[in-house]
């Protein structure tokens, strides 16, 4: 399986917001997404999710079989907001998220994934009651309680604690290791070792090798 960016554009309120990106994301392979405040990382995730339109150029995902067939089946998105909601328990979220996304074989419970996030114990509370990190812990259990191999996530650790960035850190790793791949937009380090780096907003564009990590 392989995600393909080409000569990728996108828009934002009909401007043009960036353009000419490429890059080619293999099997177990990381990239994250960096460069300044406005210089198009949301815009670039969300035009691969299929929530904006593709400007110019193509984004396009390749060998996803019958089970993948396009970028929107085969990814999670995780974007500024938790999508959670706030009058539902932690649990009851993420088991409507389950039941939404449809099963596979490579699903955790949604048990389980409390307990790879620290959540263990407080899947009873609504999740209104959460601190900002446990939010953002409970947003990140539910790339674990449906299989998908793409991940797309922004700003992934925003307020997340040192030990939850590295649990993170921990299962983002795991998820390469099994041959996912992940595109993640980012102002700080996130663990991910060996992974490419994006630089948006300079002149001169370039995906390079170990990035950062
Ligand atoms: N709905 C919108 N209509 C018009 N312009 C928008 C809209 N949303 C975003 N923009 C503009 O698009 C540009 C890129 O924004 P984007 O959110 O993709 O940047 P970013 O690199 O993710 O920034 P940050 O690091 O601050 O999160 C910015 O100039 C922003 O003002």
């Amino acid at each position: 399986m392989r995600l393909i960016a080409d000569e990728l554009g996108g828009e934002r309120g009909g401007e043009s917001v960036f353009s000419g990106i490429g890059f080619t994301l293999g099997v177990g392979e990381p990239l994250t997404v960096t460069g300044p405040n406005g210089s198009g990382k949301s815009t670039l995730l969300r035009v691969v999710a299929g929530f904006l339109p593709v400007a110019e150029g193509r984004i396009a995902l390749e060998g996803g079989g019958e089970d993948y067939p396009t970028v929107a089946s085969a990814c999670h998105y995780l974007g500024h907001s938790n999508a959670m909601k706030t009058a539902l328990t932690v649990v009851e979220n993420l088991a409507f998220w389950r039941d939404f996304l449809g099963e596979t074989d490579r699903d955790l419970p949604v048990s389980e994934a409390l307990e790879q996030v620290g959540l263990g114990g407080i899947g009873h509370l609504p999740f209104a009651y959460l601190s900002t990190g446990q939010r953002r812990r409970a947003a990140i259990a539910k790339l674990l309680v449906a299989h998908r191999p793409l991940w797309l996530l922004d700003e992934p650790t925003a307020g997340l604690d040192k030990a939850s960035e590295a649990r993170f850190a921990g299962l983002m790793q795991a998820h390469c290791a099994a041959g996912g791949m992940i595109v993640a937009a980012t102002h700080l380090p996130l663990g991910l070792e060996g992974a490419r780096e994006l630089r948006m907003g300079f002149k001169e564009r370039t995906v390079i090798a170990g990035g950062i990590c």
